[in-house]
């Protein structure tokens, strides 16, 4: 084809000889910005697919899924939610980048938090101003930190000896509905290591369940919520109208009034409390309790602690730690329950190091290796889906600029099951993490279900002794089997689509208690 252009060009009259070389030129030209085009530009801005005015990628979002849009356009897209620019990034080294390389760690705010935390001064949704760095030193030098998780060994033994007990009550046969039944434990255990027992309703009901109540009420207040002002901010003025902006409001009202009479009756018990060994003084350890008292010693940072600031802290823990582990839990028993084989091998574990004893110790738990990759197969497969920053200002990643204002989310479900990482991902193999590489300090590529760089979840050590001590009572004192005749290979296994992290059918199993030792029966 070259040699048949240079001959025209040389054997035509001028005017072709110019029309042709000019032809040449665009055709290079045009080759020269195609091969430019593929290649990421240094500073070009990411893949994204075509949007709607207003809406952006919702409608696409919402239909195709974000692994599939992730799947066609790489490991940096851009989308746009309504208006809000998002950059998805779903490979483990370009996530490393963002997070610690770029050290971007701001989270951003929502609608819901805001009001939740009267202007944004929290833990989950601030930037790292002052506050962020105080509580966070609170929660992982005192209130989240391995001494205190091993002190609140009491509330979950407690919490689970109960559960057991009404499991057992329930009698043989009867399926229970697992998520409910979790959801339950995880709120009472996180409210309960928060706020402690004291009284607050001053009614019959069981002060603990009132407190769960608002736990959950909390986690859904964030999680469920869709405000126009977050997504399209020209059209703020929308939920003024549906009349979100009043609800949020006197929901969160409601909510800083339950917890002010809690730190009422803290602060009124403290003083007489010191010495005092009455029967629950055990609960003296919560967390609003801790908080008092570093305050009242003039902890330096503490010594100010306001009534706003706590009710935040606390709120965080509601909205962090109670939906996260009962999920972790729901699908533990959804996993095992699909696969009889493995659940065969972790109950045999689990039993053979608990022995002839009538309840299981923190001791016991460490001994149980095989339960333990059996969670982190869980968090792997059913743990977070994204995880968010806000880009402050822009950087370049994976050869893409990310713009400052805009959102990045770490699309943890997609490196998680990544074939290029993980061998059969969608299968659940547990053995897999008998490699000890894997943990939950975010130094792995493609494992970090508590996230990466500073703002890692400081809760690990606080969800791993509440899932895995209640996962193994669950275990150690019940078969499980599967209601209405349901074949373990029909176990709807899908995650909502709204927060994949949570089973979109409620999981259903009947418990088959086992004898076991006098004490607990
Ligand atoms: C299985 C249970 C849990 C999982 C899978 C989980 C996972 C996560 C993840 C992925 C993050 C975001 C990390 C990042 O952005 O890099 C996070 C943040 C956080 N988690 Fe957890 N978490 C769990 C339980 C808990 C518990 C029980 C608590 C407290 C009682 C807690 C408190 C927090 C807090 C306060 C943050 C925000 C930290 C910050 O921004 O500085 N989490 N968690």
């Amino acid at each position: 084809m070259a040699a048949g252009l240079i001959h025209t060009l040389t054997e035509s009259p001028p005017i072709l000889v110019s029309t042709s070389l000019l032809l040449l030129c665009s055709l290079v030209a045009l080759l020269f910005t195609y091969a430019r085009a593929r290649r990421p530009a240094r500073g070009s801005l990411p893949p994204s697919p075509w949007r709607l005015p207003l809406i952006g990628n919702l409608h696409q979002l919402i239909d195709k899924g974000l692994q599939a849009l992730s799947q066609k356009y790489g490991p940096v897209l851009l989308m746009h939610l309504g208006s809000v620019p998002v950059c998805v990034i779903s490979s483990g080294e370009l996530a490393r980048d963002v997070t610690n390389t770029h050290d971007v760690s701001d989270r951003g705010s929502t609608k819901a938090s805001r009001i939740l935390f009267s202007g944004g001064n929290d833990l989950l949704f601030a930037p790292e101003n002052n506050f962020w760095r105080l509580s966070r030193k609170l929660c992982v030098s005192a209130l989240l930190s391995p001494t205190n998780v091993q002190a609140m060994f009491f509330v979950r033994d407690e919490e689970v000896a109960k559960l057991v007990k009404l499991i057992r009550a329930n009698g043989s046969g009867k399926a229970i509905d697992m998520s409910e039944t979790l959801l339950k434990l995880g709120s009472s255990i996180v409210s309960r290591a928060v706020l402690g027992q004291t009284k607050v309703s001053g009614s019959a009901e069981d002060d603990n369940e009132v407190r769960g109540k608002l736990a959950i009420q909390t986690a859904h207040l964030v999680a469920d919520l869709f405000s126009f002002e977050d997504f399209i901010p020209a059209l703020w003025w929308v939920d003024h109208l549906t009349g979100l902006n009043r609800r949020l409001k006197k929901t969160a009202q409601e909510l800083h009034a339950v917890l002010d009479q809690v730190f009422d009756e803290h602060e009124r018990n403290q003083s007489a409390d010191d010495d005092d060994d009455g029967p629950d003084k055990n609960d003296r350890k919560c967390f609003v309790n801790i908080m008092l008292e570093l305050r009242r010693k003039g902890v330096i940072g503490l010594e100010s602690l306001t009534r706003s600031d706590m009710r935040a802290i606390v709120l965080d823990m509601f909205l962090a730690g109670v939906a996260s582990t009962a999920a972790s839990m729901e699908w533990t028993m959804a996993e095992l329950a699909k696969n009889p084989s493995i659940m065969k091998k972790v109950q045999e574990e689990v039993r053979s190091v608990v022995g002839g004893k009538s309840e299981i110790q923190e001791s016991d738990i460490s001994q149980m290796k095989y339960l333990k990759c059996v969670i982190k197969e869980e968090l792997r497969i059913h743990g977070p889906i994204i995880m968010g920053r806000k880009i402050t200002s822009s950087i370049t990643i994976g050869g893409f600029k990310l713009p400052a204002g805009a959102s990045a989310w770490i699309n943890v479900q997609n490196i998680h099951r990544d074939p290029a990482a993980w061998d059969r991902p969608s299968e659940f193999i547990p053995e897999r993490f008998l490699d000890a590489r894997y943990n939950y300090k975010g130094q792995d590529q493609v494992y970090f279900p508590f996230g990466l760089g500073r703002r890692i979840c400081p809760g690990v050590e606080f969800a791993m002794a509440e899932v895995e001590h209640a996962v193994a009572n669950l275990l150690c004192w019940f078969d499980w089997e599967l209601p209405d005749g349901i074949g373990a290979e029909e176990l709807d296994m899908r995650g909502s689509t709204s927060d994949p992290s949570y089973k979109i059918i409620p999981l259903r199993l009947v418990p088959v208690p086992v004898p076991k030792p006098a004490s607990r029966s």
